[in-house]
C-alpha cells in the first residue's frame, strides 16, 4: 500500500515517493512569535504532528523542522510600545506556543531554528542571488526580481501579469512593484543586523528558504503550512530557493483554517480563543481530538457545542478502554493498526475515516464486554490503543501524564468530583444568601478559602479556582497540565 498525499503544487493527490528510501524530511512554517497563540495557530502544528506520526508508524525515519519567526513588524511595534526588547517579546510568545504544542501532545521537532540565528545563511543566499541577477539591493533593502525566474506563481496557479502587490511600508527603490523584499532596511531605533547592503532585518520568505536549506539540504520531501501561506509566502520561498539552485520541496501540503461564524479565527478580528485558556477549560486530550481529527484540509468551524460533542465521543472511547482494563488489567497497544485504519491514513491522512474505524472497534469491544467475551474485548482494546497512539490520542500513554486521564482517568475523575462537591457547597451558599443569612454565606466562603479555593462572583455565577500556590491534584505529571477552575 502506498501512502498518498494531496500536493497543492500538483493540485491532486499523489503517491508519496521519498527522495531517500525509508526517510522523510518535512519543513513546517512555524510561529511568528508576536503574540500568544489561539487555537487556529496551533492547528498546523497538530495536523503535521499527526502526519509525522503516521510516517513513523509506516517505518520512515522522520526529520521534522518547524521554525520560529522571531523578528517581524508586529514584534518590533510591540517592543516599542512596551519599552521591552524585541527578543523578550519573541521568547515569551515562543514559550506560549511551545506550552500549547506540549499541552496538546505534539512531539518536539527534530530541529526548531529561530530566524535571527541564521543571518549569515541569509546573507549568503542573497549574495548568490544578487550575483546571479535574481536579486538587487536598493535603499538598504534587497529585493527579488520576479521577472528573473520562470515558473514563479506555479504553486498558486497565478499569472504574473494579473498580480497586484501592495507596496510594503518603506519598500522603496523597487524595479517592479511585484518584486518582493528579501531583506528590509532598518528604520532608526529598530533592531538590525549588518549586511554588505546595509543594516536591516530579514524578510519572512528569506528566513524559511535559508533555514530549510540549512537543516534539510537542497532538496527535501514535504513543505507544510497553513493554507493562507500558499501565496505569497510559499511562492516566494520557492522562487528564491530554486533560483539559488535548490530543488526545494517535492510535495506541498496545506492545512485549512479554524473559523468562527465562517471567518478565520484571528486576533485582529477579535474572534480568537487563546490556547492557554482552552487548556484550562477542556482536557488537552479532548482539545487534541477536537482539532486533530477533522481532515487537515477541512475547515473547523469552532463552537462550544462541537467541542462538547468531541468530549462525549472521546469519553465513549476512553470509557471502553477503562472498562476493559478494569476487568483484565493493563493491555498493551497492538503492534499493528487494523488494515482499514491504515488504508484511511494512507489516503492523504484520512483521519475522519480512520477515526470511524476506531469507533467501530470500540463498538465491537463494548459488544464483546456485554457478551462477557474478555478475550475479544481485550483484543479490541489493544487495537484501539494502537490506533489512538498513532493519532497521539491514547489516554493511557504515559506521555499524557495524569491530565489526559492516563492513570485511568484519575485526574479527570477527581476534577469531576471536586467540581460537583464545590457546586453543592456553592448552592448552599447561594441559598443562604437568598434567605439573607449573610453570616452563613460568608462562613461557607471562608471555609472554602481555608480549603484552598478562591470563589469569585461573576455574572455567569460563582466561579472557583485553586488559590495561587495550591498544589495541583496529586499525581499530575509534568506533561500536559490543566488548572482546576470552573464556573457554576
Ligand atoms: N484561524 C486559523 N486557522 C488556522 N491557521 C491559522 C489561523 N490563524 C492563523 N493561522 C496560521 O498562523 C499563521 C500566523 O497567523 P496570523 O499572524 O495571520 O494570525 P492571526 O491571529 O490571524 O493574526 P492577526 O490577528 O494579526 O491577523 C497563519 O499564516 C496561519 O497559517
Ligand atoms: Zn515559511
Amino acid at each position: 500500500m502506498t501512502l498518498r498525499l494531496y500536493d497543492t503544487s500538483a493540485r491532486q493527490t499523489r503517491d508519496f515517493v521519498p527522495l531517500e528510501p525509508g526517510c522523510v524530511s518535512i519543513y513546517l512554517c512555524g510561529a511568528t512569535v508576536q503574540a500568544a497563540p489561539h487555537i487556529g495557530h496551533i492547528r498546523s502544528g497538530l495536523n503535521f504532528d499527526i502526519m509525522r506520526r503516521w510516517f513513523a508508524y509506516r517505518g520512515f525515519a522522520v526529520t521534522f523542522v518547524r521554525n520560529v519567526t522571531d523578528i517581524d513588524d508586529k514584534i518590533i511595534a510591540k517592543s516599542a510600545d512596551q519599552g521591552r526588547p524585541w527578543w523578550a517579546i519573541g521568547y515569551e510568545n515562543e514559550r506560549a506556543f511551545n506550552d500549547a504544542y506540549d499541552a496538546l501532545g505534539c512531539l518536539p521537532p527534530t530541529n526548531e531554528p529561530r530566524a535571527t540565528g541564521h543571518i549569515p545563511e541569509m546573507v549568503e543566499m542573497m549574495r548568490t542571488l544578487i550575483d546571479r541577477g535574481h536579486a538587487y539591493a536598493a535603499d538598504g533593502n534587497v529585493y527579488f526580481d520576479v521577472h528573473s525566474y520562470d515558473g514563479y506563481l506555479a504553486l498558486s496557479n497565478q499569472e504574473l501579469d494579473n498580480l497586484r502587490q501592495p507596496e510594503g511600508e518603506g519598500e522603496t527603490g523597487k524595479r517592479d512593484p511585484r518584486d518582493f523584499a528579501m531583506w528590509k532596511a532598518a528604520k532608526p531605533g529598530e533592531p538590525s543586523w549588518a549586511t554588505p547592503w546595509g543594516a536591516g532585518r530579514p524578510g519572512w520568505h528569506l528566513e524559511c528558504s535559508a533555514m530549510a536549506h540549512k537543516y534539510l539540504g537542497s532538496a527535501f520531501d514535504i513543505h507544510a503550512g497553513g493554507v493562507d501561506l500558499v501565496f505569497p509566502h510559499h511562492e516566494n520561498e520557492i522562487v528564491q530557493s530554486r533560483a539559488y539552485g535548490d530543488d526545494f520541496a517535492a510535495y506541498w501540503t496545506h492545512n485549512a483554517w479554524v473559523t468562527m461564524s465562517g471567518e478565520k479565527m484571528s486576533k485582529s478580528l477579535g474572534n480568537s480563543v487563546l490556547a492557554s485558556e482552552m487548556v484550562k477549560r477542556w482536557r488537552p486530550i479532548v482539545l487534541r481530538y477536537y482539532l486533530g481529527t477533522p481532515h487537515y484540509r477541512s475547515t473547523i468551524e469552532y463552537s462550544e457545542e462541537s467541542l462538547r460533542e468531541a468530549e462525549t465521543a472521546f469519553a465513549r472511547i476512553e470509557g471502553f478502554l477503562h472498562r476493559v482494563t478494569e476487568l483484565t488489567g493493563d493491555i498493551e497497544p497492538a503492534s499493528e493498526v487494523p488494515p482499514a485504519f491504515a488504508e484511511a491514513m494512507d489516503d492523504d491522512l484520512g483521519v475522519p475515516q480512520a477515526l470511524a474505524v476506531v469507533h467501530n472497534t470500540v463498538r465491537q469491544g463494548n459488544s464483546a464486554l456485554t457478551a462477557d467475551d474478555k478475550e475479544s474485548a481485550a483484543a479490541r482494546c489493544a487495537e484501539t490503543r494502537a490506533m489512538l497512539g498513532v493519532l497521539g490520542l491514547d489516554p493511557m500513554d504515559p506521555s499524557w501524564g495524569a491530565s489526559a486521564g492516563g492513570a485511568h482517568g484519575a485526574q479527570a475523575d477527581l476534577h469531576g468530583v471536586v467540581d460537583s462537591l464545590v457546586s453543592l457547597v456553592l448552592e448552599q451558599r447561594q441559598a443562604a444568601r437568598q434567605r439573607k443569612d449573610y453570616a452563613a454565606a460568608d462562613a461557607i466562603r471562608d471555609q472554602l478559602q481555608r480549603s484552598g479555593l478562591v470563589i469569585e462572583d461573576t455574572p455567569a455565577g460563582p466561579r472557583w479556582e485553586l488559590a495561587p500556590g495550591q498544589a495541583r491534584v496529586p499525581g499530575s505529571g509534568p506533561g500536559p497540565s490543566r488548572d482546576f477552575r470552573n464556573t457554576h
